[in-house]
């Protein structure tokens, strides 16, 4: 997936009190939890318990200069959101670090 991003990737870390499925751009990282799961499920399971380390349901992927950061900051400001507060850079900088350092 590294290969495939050009630009700067920001990571969202949002946990959106989504009950349904994960829509289909998010589909990646969908794979990505259920690999980590074992397969099963096919929906990224909702928590609303802040403080548990868990994959982002949600990235923001865009390029240098993109707007990224605003979009990032209007989505914070919902109350169902929450978002890192620091680019985490996993794809472009820390993909070797694996999973659980990105949770
Ligand atoms: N809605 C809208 N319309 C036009 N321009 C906008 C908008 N939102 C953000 N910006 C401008 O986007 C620049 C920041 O982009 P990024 O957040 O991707 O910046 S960064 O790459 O993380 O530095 C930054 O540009 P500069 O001010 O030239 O640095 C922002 O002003």
């Amino acid at each position: 997936m590294r290969d495939h991003v050009s630009g700067k990737v920001h990571a969202l870390r949002a946990e959106l009190r989504w009950n349904g499925t994960v829509p289909a751009h998010f589909s990646a990282l969908s794979e990505l939890q259920e690999t980590e799961n074992g397969g099963g499920e096919s929906a990224i399971p909702v928590s609303n318990t802040y403080g548990s380390k868990r994959l982002p349901q949600a990235i923001i992927i865009g390029v240098k200069k993109g707007g990224t950061r605003a979009l990032l900051e209007f989505l914070r400001v919902h109350p169902d959101v929450r978002a890192v507060g620091t680019e985490p850079h996993f794809f472009d900088r820390f993909y070797h670090k694996g999973l659980e350092w990105y949770r």
